[in-house]
């Protein structure tokens, strides 16, 4: 009888002893995922988002964390791109073209999947590593009953994920993660939004006026070469005058996607006034320049801009200056750099409207010393 009820004791604390080791071990695991939350909200942009979740392997002791977002109109990889983030070191991160994916792998439920890495379920969502995972997890990102993107993370460990197994944490987690991602985008979107010509579509004055001194802060950097282009459209008023307001908006779109077409993607173009714009071409030697410029204005040549019963023709002036910056010590800041190399382009511009029009002026290279020498002028 005594000893019946010492093996119900031992047993009982046994059971005890398990449960209060799996509290514990809860308890650990809410801690770690109530920190990395946390940090999640105090990130202050999508780049920053991005790279603290596929950098956070380690954090959750795992063999693979991915990151899916979808992305129809390829906006957000042109946006991290325009922000100079490295994509092609970020094989983890996948974009998705449309919801499809999402409703095939998860279906209308918007449920996780959790078990067995199954080609068939996974393969869109994991990058395909040398060394298979056994388990995985791929949880849905969902606002407001669309997908947007997941989360995906796997182990060599064939019993790390496992089909019943509780997910509540990473579940939590990643609705924290959907709520700061769709703040994310919607900010980047409104900043962007403030910063493009609503009529070209191309960026505007204050783009910039904020990206000058990145670009001469970043030419400096590298000790390359930065070229700018002033381009203004040559009788622009005429063209309003003979086929009105409308038509000549519709020049401008033209142009302006004439000319953005001949850049690299990574140039910045800016609207700078009516009928102006300014193009910042990096790592361009002078040489190079004119021959894009000259490239330009014959494409603006060979454009015809149909606008109701008219075809509209018309040709484009471009003054450039290429910077080289000095080695050594800075006088100048990137701001008053900037504003010596619009003023030099635009003089430039000045000399191609009075050599006739249709024309490229180089006002040359400057440099650090020269701006420096120009302020005093
Ligand atoms: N349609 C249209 N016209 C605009 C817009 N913004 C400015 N303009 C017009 O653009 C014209 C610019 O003309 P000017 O600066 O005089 O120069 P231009 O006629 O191009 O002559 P040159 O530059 O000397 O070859 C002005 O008539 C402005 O009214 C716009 O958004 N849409």
């Amino acid at each position: 009888m005594k000893d019946d009820f010492l093996t119900d004791l031992m047993v009982l604390q046994s059971h005890l002893d398990a449960m209060l080791e799996r509290m514990q071990s809860n308890s650990i695991t809410l801690k770690r995922f109530q920190t990395f939350e946390i940090e999640l909200l105090n990130l202050n942009s999508l780049a920053e988002m991005l790279d603290y979740i596929l950098n956070s392997q380690d954090f959750f002791k795992l063999d693979y964390i991915g990151f899916c977002i979808v992305d129809a109109k390829k906006e957000i990889r042109s946006f991290l791109v325009n922000n100079d983030y490295d994509l092609e070191s970020k094989p983890r991160l996948i974009f998705m073209e449309n919801h499809q994916v999402m409703n095939l792998a998860f279906g209308s439920l918007l449920s996780s999947y959790i078990g067995a890495y199954k080609t068939e379920k996974c393969a869109d969502f994991f990058l395909q590593d040398e060394k298979k995972l056994a388990s995985v997890t791929v949880i849905p990102l969902v606002r407001k009953g669309k997908f947007i993107g997941a989360l995906s993370m796997g182990s060599f460990d064939p019993e790390r994920f496992v089909d019943g197994m509780s997910t509540d944490f990473i579940e939590h987690m990643t609705y924290v993660l959907g709520v700061c991602l769709e703040n994310h985008l919607n900010y980047e979107v409104m900043k962007s939004s403030s910063l493009v010509d609503t009529l070209t579509g191309v960026n505007n004055r204050r783009f910039l006026e904020q990206r000058l001194g990145e670009e001469i802060d970043r030419a400096q950097r590298n000790n390359e070469a930065l070229t700018c282009f002033f381009l203004d459209i040559d009788f622009f008023k005429k063209i309003n005058d003979d086929f009105g307001h409308q038509a000549g908006d519709q020049v401008l779109v033209s142009v302006a996607a004439v000319i953005r077409e001949q850049l690299r993607n990574s140039d910045v173009l800016a609207r700078y006034g009516g009928d102006e714009f300014i193009a910042l071409l990096g790592n361009i030697e002078e040489s190079m320049a004119i021959d894009i410029a000259e490239r330009i204005r014959g494409e603006i040549k060979d454009l015809v801009v149909d606008f109701q019963e008219a075809s509209i023709k018309t040709t484009i002036s471009i003054g450039s200056v290429t910077y080289k910056p000095s080695i050594g010590r800075k006088h100048l800041t990137a701001e008053k750099i900037g504003e010596d190399l619009i003023k030099k382009a635009d003089k430039a511009l000045y000399l191609a409207k009075n050599q006739g029009r249709d024309k490229v002026v180089s006002s040359g290279v400057t440099s650090d010393y020269l701006a420096l020498a120009n302020l005093f002028k």
